[in-house]
């Protein structure tokens, strides 16, 4: 069974919640929230998202329509108590300034009655999980860069092995290489606690990265569409959900499937501590120049080669090998990228298995959207 797939965690029944000065900022919410699986809350500004998520662990109480967690009537537990049964983590962090990093990490537990010794063995060993170093427990939140602070704020809500995370735009306000990296640990994360999270973001690539399921609201809180991220960017619902996708959303799509299963074919090759080969050889135009071990160092342009020296010595342009983990979008740029128009295709330990053509690249994008854009059950 894929994550996403399990029972639902949580449900939202009819979900309706006004403020008093009038504004509805969740119309007729119906939604299941699969356990152990990434729901992500996508959609612009003010369309209820975080309405949504703070309903789930009683920050905010619906005006009406039913939530349950694990099967109870959240209204029928004690907000507070369900409050450190749930992680959260926002935005900023919302690490408390005059505590130290073990100590902010420890609160829920200490609430919980663990006792201090015990929650800051937990807390400790929390923070080697997120990828910090046990001395970074001794400091203060601010004396931290943005992106370790998020780490923290991930420790803390996982803290007291809440079952369910809720997660508002937890890697927001951090730039978008630490945001890639904070993203791949959490999926790294995730395939260990298998956690029920619900994940608020503006950013679509974010949403289709880390979701199982994405749900898309729109302006007045009313869901429009929610699917796996194949199927929606191969089946939008409508036009806003295909206008919210963005002009790429094709491209997207190739970033969910991976090399795994594209043929390569046999690469022309030379040793690095070879002769370099010129247009006089009567080869092939593009060799790959590989180290001993097999590494591909770059493509040697035997066109734009006299010949003499060895193949490490002549000018190489940049070759950049992927693996069966990478995407079809990154195949597809390197394809674009490559000067030889080829992929090479390496295995775990970086040794080359062969090159990909592009027209192959091609040929599985195509594949790819035809099986996204059939309606699912449909016979293949
Ligand atoms: N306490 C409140 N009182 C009145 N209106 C509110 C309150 N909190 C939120 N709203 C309104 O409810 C609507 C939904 O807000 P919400 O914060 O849930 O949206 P969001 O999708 O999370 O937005 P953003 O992406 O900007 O964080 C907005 O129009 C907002 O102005």
């Amino acid at each position: 069974m894929q994550p996403g797939e399990g029972r639902a965690m949580i449900t939202f029944d009819a979900v309706h919640k006004r403020f008093p000065n009038g504004t509805t900022a969740v119309d007729d919410l119906s939604l299941d929230m699969p356990e152990g699986g990434v729901t992500v809350l996508v959609g612009s500004s003010g369309c209820g998202k975080t309405t949504t998520l703070r309903m789930i662990n009683r920050m905010l109480d619906p005006t009406s329509g039913t939530i349950r967690v694990g099967g109870k009537d959240v209204l029928e537990q004690d907000a507070a108590l369900l409050r450190r049964s749930i992680g959260y983590v926002i935005q900023q962090s919302g690490l408390f300034p005059h505590r130290t990093v073990l100590d902010n990490v420890a609160t829920v537990p200490l609430l919980l009655g663990w006792g201090r010794r015990k929650a800051r063995a937990r807390a400790s060993e929390l923070l080697e999980t997120v990828g910090l170093t046990a001395e970074s427990g001794k400091r203060y939140p601010h004396q931290l860069s943005g992106g370790q602070q998020q780490r923290v704020g991930v420790a803390r809500a996982l803290a007291a092995d809440p079952p369910v995370l809720l997660m508002d735009e937890p890697f927001g306000a951090v730039d978008p290489v630490v945001r890639t990296q904070l993203q791949d640990e959490l999926m790294r994360l995730q395939s260990e606690l298998n956690k029920t999270i619900v994940f608020v973001t503006h950013d679509i690539d974010e949403a289709v990265r880390l979701g199982d399921r994405i749900a898309v609201f729109r302006t007045g809180g009313r869901l429009v569409q929610c699917a796996e991220p194949g199927e929606l960017l191969a089946r939008p619902a409508d036009a806003f959900v295909a206008d919210f996708l963005g002009a790429e959303r094709g491209l997207k799509l190739l970033s969910l499937s991976t090399l795994k299963d594209v043929e390569y074919e046999e690469a022309a090759t030379v040793h690095a501590d070879e002769p370099a080969p010129s247009r006089t050889s009567g080869g092939p135009r593009w060799l790959l120049v590989l180290s001993p071990a097999r590494t591909p160092l770059g493509w040697l342009d035997t066109d734009e080669h006299d010949g003499g020296g060895t193949a490490a010595a002549a000018p190489l342009l940049p070759v950049r090998p992927l693996r069966g983990t990478d995407s079809l979008l990154s195949a597809l740029n390197e394809s674009v990228a490559s000067p030889s128009g080829l992929v090479a295709r390496v295995d775990d330990s970086g040794a080359l298995m062969g090159v990909i053509s592009r027209e192959e690249i091609h040929t599985h994008a195509g594949r790819t959207h035809t099986a996204a854009a059939r309606p699912s059950g449909s016979a293949v």
